[in-house]
């Protein structure tokens, strides 16, 4: 269990993160929800070790980790902009971390993974030759290979459209299931916050606005905030999805 206790980070004179509590059980799917400027990849690079924190504890399995340097910690992050090397084809760019600790996954995992992800055939492609879904794809392999203990994605989703989008997700959930994978999601999108995870934690200005399954979000939001930012993006979308389907039998 990753246990965060009163965390705090500060920016100069502004207060980014103002003391977030809260527990993220082992093989638990979290979104971490919120308008742009809430905080929220600076939770996750505070998780990930490679933000220093000023004030409160992160314990993970009874260990605290407060002070523990991020490559000690064993998370790992997918960033938005995949960060892949452009001068090492799919296969290389998936590998490349286990030339240092090849003992994490032998050939067999890597290709367990490769399997699951669907970039079997795509392999020998160098980086400029793949769409935004595969290398999103390559990049949750790269990651993946490494065994994380807990995995952290910044945005994963939201370069990629429609059905790469929905293909996305459901291997981000099965790999989570899979692998009993601890998993926290930066989204700025409700929809996908609400159907992709566990648990939900929407922030407000470096606060906790909720942080509950998606079910008692959907039924018992916690404030005006939540209700209205949230629920009424949702109400929008769905609307306007009535809309089209009215308008589409009216023609
Ligand atoms: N290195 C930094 N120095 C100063 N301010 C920073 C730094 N990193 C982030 N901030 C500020 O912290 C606040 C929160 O940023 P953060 O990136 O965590 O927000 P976010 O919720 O992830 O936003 P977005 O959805 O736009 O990515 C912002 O006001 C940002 O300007």
């Amino acid at each position: 269990m990753l246990h965060i206790e009163n965390l705090k980070k500060v920016y100069g004179k502004n207060v980014i993160l103002n003391g977030i509590s809260l527990d993220i059980q082992d093989g638990e799917i979290v979104s971490v929800l919120g308008p742009s400027g809430s905080g929220k990849t600076t939770l996750l690079n505070c998780i990930l070790g490679i933000t220093k924190i000023d004030g409160g504890h992160l314990i993970y399995n009874n260990e605290d980790i407060t002070n523990v340097a991020m490559e000690q910690r064993g998370f790992n992050i997918v960033f938005q902009d995949y960060a892949l090397f452009p001068n090492l084809n799919a296969y290389q760019n998936i590998i490349y971390g286990l030339k240092n600790k090849p003992e994490l996954s032998n050939e067999e995992e890597v290709q367990e993974l490769i399997e699951l992800l669907g970039l079997k055939e795509h392999l020998n492609k160098s980086i400029d030759q793949l769409s935004g879904g595969q290398k999103q794809r390559v990049a949750l392999a790269r990651t993946l290979v490494m065994k994380p203990k807990i995995l952290l994605l910044d945005e994963p989703l939201s370069a990629l459209d429609g059905v790469i989008k929905e293909s996305i997700k459901n291997k981000i959930k099965t790999i989570a299931r899979e692998f009993h994978l601890t998993t926290i999601i930066v989204t700025h999108d409700p929809e996908e916050a609400l159907t992709l995870s566990d648990r939900v934690l929407i922030m407000k200005d470096g606060n906790i606005s909720q942080y509950a399954k998606p079910q008692e979000i959907l039924h018992q939001p916690a404030c005006v905030f939540v209700k209205d930012f949230i629920l009424n993006q949702l109400e929008i979308k769905r609307n306007n999805i009535y809309a089209l389907y009215q308008n589409a039998y009216a023609s």
